[in-house]
């Protein structure tokens, strides 16, 4: 099995150390890969060939119309290459591969609707106070941006970062989460093929407290995108305040599926399912806190449980499998340890609750759908993001305290409101301190829509214009073409 490797200054490379690290199938615990093991030694490099890179200033210079063209190109790529791609990442992250295509044509998209809005803001012309003067504002690159993502979704979350920085005329350096490097390694290999100079895109794989912490505090590196768990991103904001690193965090969630009585009964129940079961619940907008009108609770409660029952789990490559297994036998722990400490506080566990017991399936990090009920908003059951195949039933009996309920939390990442009253709807999303509030809808995104946190959420959006800004530093030069003395001193 040849070794994946590490891509820095436009050459692969094994990790200095030589150090290496299985990639796991988290079905059958298979090892699909040896990946490189770098550190802080590997990083450094990286980032000082992305430095060099963007002091010779040579991709900042290039246009954004070609800039643009070389990211279309890398789409191209993307779209050529989708099923391989697709299947690599289930490999990785034992997710379907009917949904690993869906997320390699979100990846496209992302690449496209940047490389089309590359090249479209020219900068603006602002009225001058002084006579005879020009006064602009334009945009540039921050300059080396490190860039640090997730397993859950490993390429999707990467092509956020990626595509706005390239266009833009940034350096990178990206490490992607070390259990799911495979799919980021691929579209390195296509990001060379498209024409990406040596330099501009470096790749380090490995841990997050030697090259993720090396890319924090680091004073080559200008910004520092993190996608990832709160506690983590709340370290790498200490650590990038060395150098005050402009900073993005796109961090975990606990999000609210409000369900009015007057809301479409069977699409409710679907949606709820789809909103917390999808890729096992390891989602950061998963809507893992459900909270149901008081009249319809126990019905809605029984039509779930119905159809959570008849979820099929299994190989993401068998066709018949609606849910994976989690990501590694540590996050499964961690999920058992949840739901475990719920019951403590006093939960029903409505169905599931436990791993199944399937002989096919012992191999594989599996968890069984889970409905937990008599849960209130106290409970670290509710608070808490489980990031598993679990969701918690609350109950209320006012629009009021439906919001109140929906905005009790430290996070403010996503939320849902389900009901037929449209002025109901637009008071509660009024209400809603969340980035993202979907109305008869959950667990949309696409590429022109901002994404991102309120409170503990995040700081910055990816994806949209704003995604674009992140990676942008706004001057204002002021030309005086007919300049005067002052004779104040
Ligand atoms: N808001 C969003 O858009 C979004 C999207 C996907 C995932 N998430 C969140 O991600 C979390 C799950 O992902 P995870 O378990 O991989 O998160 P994590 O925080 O454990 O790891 C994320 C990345 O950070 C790296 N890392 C770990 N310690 C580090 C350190 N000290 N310095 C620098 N980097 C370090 C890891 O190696 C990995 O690459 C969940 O909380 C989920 O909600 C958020
Ligand atoms: C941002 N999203 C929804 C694609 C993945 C979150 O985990």
């Amino acid at each position: 099995m040849d070794t994946k490797k590490q891509f820095i200054n436009g050459e692969w490379v094994l990790a200095l150390s030589e150090q290496t690290r299985e990639i796991i199938n988290p079905f059958n615990q298979e090892v699909v890969a040896i990946a490189a093991e770098g550190n802080e030694e590997d990083a450094k490099l990286a980032i000082k060939a992305a430095r060099d890179a963007f002091d010779r200033g040579e991709w900042s210079q290039t246009s954004a119309t070609e800039r643009g063209r070389i990211v279309h190109k890398i789409a191209d790529l993307i779209e050529r290459d989708k099923e391989e791609l697709a299947e690599i990442e289930s490999l990785d992250t034992g997710k379907t591969v009917e949904e690993s295509r869906g997320d390699m044509d979100d990846i496209a998209g992302v690449f496209r609707y940047y490389a089309e809005i590359a090249d479209k803001d020219g900068g603006e012309i602002i009225d001058s106070p002084i006579p005879n003067s020009i006064s602009k504002v334009v945009k540039e690159p921050v300059g080396v941006c490190g860039q640090i993502t997730p397993w859950n979704y490993p390429l999707l979350q990467a092509s956020w970062k990626l595509a706005p920085a390239l266009v833009t005329g940034n350096t990178l350096v990206m490490k992607p989460s070390e259990i799911t490097p495979l799919t980021t390694v691929k579209v390195f290999e296509l990001m060379e093929e498209a024409g990406v100079p040596n330099g501009v895109a470096n790749l380090v794989l490995g841990a997050g407290n030697s090259v993720g912490q090396e890319l924090s505090t680091n004073t080559d590196v200008d910004l520092i995108s993190f996608t990832g768990g709160i506690q983590t991103g709340k370290r790498i904001m200490q650590a990038a305040s060395v150098n005050v690193k402009k900073l993005a965090l796109e961090l975990g969630g606990k999000n609210p599926n409000v369900v009015f009585a007057d809301a479409d009964f069977d699409t409710a129940v679907d949606q709820a399912l789809n909103a917390v079961f999808f890729h096992a619940g390891q989602i950061c907008s998963a809507g893992t806190r459900l909270i149901v009108e008081e009249s319809i609770h126990d019905e809605f409660v029984d039509a779930l449980v119905k159809r959570v029952e008849n979820i099929r789990l299994g190989s993401g490559f068998d066709e018949k499998t609606q849910m994976g297994p989690l990501i590694s036998e540590e996050h499964l722990n961690k999920v058992v340890q949840y739901v475990e400490d719920g019951k403590k506080e006093g939960v029903t566990v409505a169905t599931g609750g436990r791993r199944p017991e399937s002989p096919e399936l012992q191999d594989g990090f599996f968890y069984l759908p889970t409905v937990l009920t008599n849960c209130t908003t106290d409970m670290d059951v509710v608070q808490n993001e489980g990031f598993g195949p679990v969701i918690t039933v609350e109950k209320f009996t006012s629009e009021e305290e439906a919001m109140k309920l929906a905005n009790d939390s430290i996070y403010g990442l996503a939320g849902g409101v389900w009901t037929k009253d449209i002025a109901k709807a637009e008071r509660c999303v009024a209400k809603m301190r969340m980035g993202t509030v979907w109305i008869n809808e959950f667990n949309v995104y696409f590429p022109h829509a901002p994404w991102g946190g309120f409170k503990q959420s995040g700081i910055g959006r990816e994806l949209g214009k704003s995604g674009l800004e992140e990676y942008q530093e706004t001057k204002h030069i002021l030309h005086n073409l007919d300049p005067q003395a002052l004779n104040w001193f």
